[in-house]
Order: C-alpha cells, then structure tokens, then sequence
C-alpha cells in the first residue's frame, strides 16, 4: 500500500464568474520515502491539490468527489480533529513564503520547540535539544545562539531553513514542499533544495515537491506528474520524463529549462497561457496552445494512457494523456528532445546517463559549501 493514494479527485470553487473545476479526475501515488514532483505552470491546479491533501480547500471551493487514503485511511470521512492531528503531525507544509509560516513575535527557537512540545508531547529541555539540532540539520549556524533571534534577525535563505527545521520538527511522513524556494536567489535555491532531499532521507519522509521548475524536479524527485488545467497530462519517473517525454505540454515545459531543448522543431516557449478554468476548452484543453493539435483534439478528451499500449494507465504507471497515443491522430508528434550535459556540448538522450539528482542541471549546487551558513548573510 502506497503511503498516499489519491483516486478521481475533483475539486470546486463556486465564484461569481461561475464553477471553477480547479481539479478534476485526479490520481497518484506517494510511497514512503519517495520524492515525488508536482509540476505545471500556475493555476494548473498543483496548490489545489496539495490543500485538498490537509483538507484545507477554503469555504468557497469543494472537494466534489474522489478518495484521499493517508496510510490506508479515508483522510476525507475523518473527524476534523483527527485530520488536526494528522496535520503537522504526520503531514507537514512548506509554504513558499517563509515570512507566512513564522511568526515574527516569537523567537525561531521557541516557535520550533513549541510545535515539537504540543505535538510529541516533549518537555521543555528535551523539546529545547530537540529544536537545536534541527536548526543544525537545516544547515543554522551556530545554532545554540540562532536559537533565541526573532525572525527577522534571520536572512531570507535562513528563514526558509528554519520552516524547514519546523516542517520536519515532528517527523512526518509526508512533507508538502509548495513552491519552497521560488522566492530565494539560485544558489541558495540549489542548498536548500539539496538539504531537504538529504534531510528527508534521513528522516524516511516522503516529499510532495510542487514547482513551475522541472529543473527543481530534476534535482530532487523520483517521480513526476504534470498537470495543465487541473488534470493530470503525463506521469512519469523523473528518467523517463527527461529522456523521453510523451505530452506536447511537457516537452513546452522542458524548453524552459537550460540543459534540455529540441532541435529544430524546439517549442521555444508555450505560447498562449493557461485557460481560464470556468471555460476550459472542449476535447484536450491543451489543444488551443498545441502545435501538433488536429480536429480530433478540440472535440475528444484525451484519458490518461500508457503511450506504449494505448490502454489506460493505473494511478502509478507511466502515462500521458494525448490522442497521439490512442491512434485518434492522423499526424505523429513531431518532436526530438536533445540533453545538454553539464559542460556544455550537446549530447543525445542515448548518450548521457541521467542525473536526476540534478549532476545535469547546473544551478551551482555544493552540498556542503553553506555548512556554516555563511552564504545565505
Ligand atoms: N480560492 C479560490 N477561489 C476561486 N478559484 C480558485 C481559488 N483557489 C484556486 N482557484 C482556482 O483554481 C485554479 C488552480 O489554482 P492553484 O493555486 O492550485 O494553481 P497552481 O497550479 O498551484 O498555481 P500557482 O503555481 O500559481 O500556485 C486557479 O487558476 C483558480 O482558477
């Protein structure tokens, strides 16, 4: 049994300008331990999806239907205060914005050791240790002294590693990481990104990493799925998506990103932008902004399938959601996707091994260079 199973989940908003399906008809699979990637451009529906995970869907949004099993348990029927306690407890969030997430009033110390209190039941010197070595583990210099700063007395790149420490503070099993590092520079982006891979190792914590970046992807996930417009379009491990992606929308999304790109017929950027989701284009929504889209693709939704068989794929299983794949296109698409090695110079897919733990992907990562803290000052 998978550690989250999500099956057909949809998700409401009921607004003024009419229904918003934010998310329709979603499925995956987290396991224990695995760092799985969520990954599409904004209003795809990623952060939807996350707070679905913790029932936290505002007043005017919905979950309509579909199943959230956490450990074998239908998150849905449960109790308010028992999804309470498997907040936090057993769930943990990062949001993107480390200032949201501490409160400036306390010092950084205290508010870790009052999560670890209230949750593990600890006392005070034990909750104390507890909290120190983790400002240590999130990489907090001097972390005895760091214990008693407010907030604010903490850099940008620091307070995120101190919503880190606190995210981590009582050991889940599953860390949502929404966005973490969207708002810090690269280099400090690429040290985070590496400790919270090793840190979630360490504690055999599962990652729900969601980003607009498959570069973030690439250096810490097994996993990925890709939505557009609140469905899923491809799933895949993270090899598999790189070396061979199967939906024109992923192929879109990798000419974002430095080392990968086409030849010729490189889809330089997406044009067009994400439909407005009360009125979602008919057939594949992604068919408007497709440049291999036919007719059968604005009057036929494409389901998700495993593109070697054309059959429909289990939540967990390689699959991408296009007409190509169902032999409903006259045309092929036409597309050739070429991986750049970290040196520059050109390689074929054939001819480069992956480095999903981002070797390729040179965002000047040093996993050890910020052991003393010293590069987020
Ligand atoms: N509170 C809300 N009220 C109405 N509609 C909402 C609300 N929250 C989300 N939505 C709808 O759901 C869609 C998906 O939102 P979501 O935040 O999940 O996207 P996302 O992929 O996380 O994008 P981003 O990267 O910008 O966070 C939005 O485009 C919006 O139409």
């Amino acid at each position: 049994m998978a550690l989250l199973e999500v099956d057909d989940l949809t998700v409401n908003y009921y607004t003024e300008e009419g229904v918003v399906t934010a998310v329709e008809d979603l499925s995956f699979r987290i396991d224990r331990g695995e760092k799985f990637g969520v990954v599409g451009e904004s209003g795809a529906g990623k952060s939807v999806t996350a707070l679905s995970l913790l029932r936290l869907v505002e007043r005017s949004g919905r979950i309509e239907s579909g199943e959230i099993r956490f450990k074998g348990e239908d998150l849905l029927s449960m109790s308010e205060s028992a999804v309470r306690d498997v907040r936090g407890n057993e769930i943990a969030m990062i949001f993107q914005d480390a200032q949201t997430a501490l409160n400036p009033v306390y010092t950084v110390g205290e508010q870790i050791a009052e999560t670890i209190r209230h949750h593990l039941d600890y006392g005070d010197a034990a909750a104390r240790e507890r909290t120190v070595r983790l400002l240590d583990d999130v990489g907090i210099p001097e972390p005895e002294a760091r214990y008693d700063d407010y907030p604010h007395e903490f850099s940008g790149g620091m307070q995120q590693r101190a919503v880190i420490a606190m995210a981590l503070s009582c050991d889940p099993d599953l860390l949502i990481a929404d966005e973490p590092t969207t708002a810090l520079d690269v280099t400090i982006e690429a040290k985070i990104l590496d400790r919270l891979d090793r840190l979630a190792a360490e504690y055999d914590t599962a990652i729900q990493l969601i980003t607009h970046d498959l570069g973030v992807i690439a250096e810490v996930c097994d996993r990925v799925l890709v939505m557009y417009a609140g469905r899923a379009v491809e799933r895949a491990s993270v090899e598999e998506l790189y070396y061979d992606p199967k939906h024109p929308y992923t192929v879109g999304l990798m000419s974002a990103i430095p080392r990968i790109g086409d030849r010729q017929d490189r889809l330089q950027t997406i044009p067009g932008t994400m439909p407005d989701l009360v009125e979602v284009p008919s057939g594949c929504s992604f068919h408007p902004r497709c440049p291999f889209a036919e007719e059968a693709c604005t009057r036929t939704r494409p389901q998700l399938v495993d593109p070697a068989t054309g059959e429909r794929a289990g939540p967990d299983e390689r699959s991408a959601a296009c007409l190509a794949y169902t032999g409903d296109l006259d045309g092929e698409l036409d597309y050739e996707v070429e991986v750049r090695g970290r040196d520059a110079g050109a390689a074929t897919a054939e001819s480069e091994p992956p480095e999903p733990d981002g070797g390729g992907v040179d965002r000047g990562a040093d996993p050890d260079a910020d052991s003393e803290g010293k590069a987020d000052e």
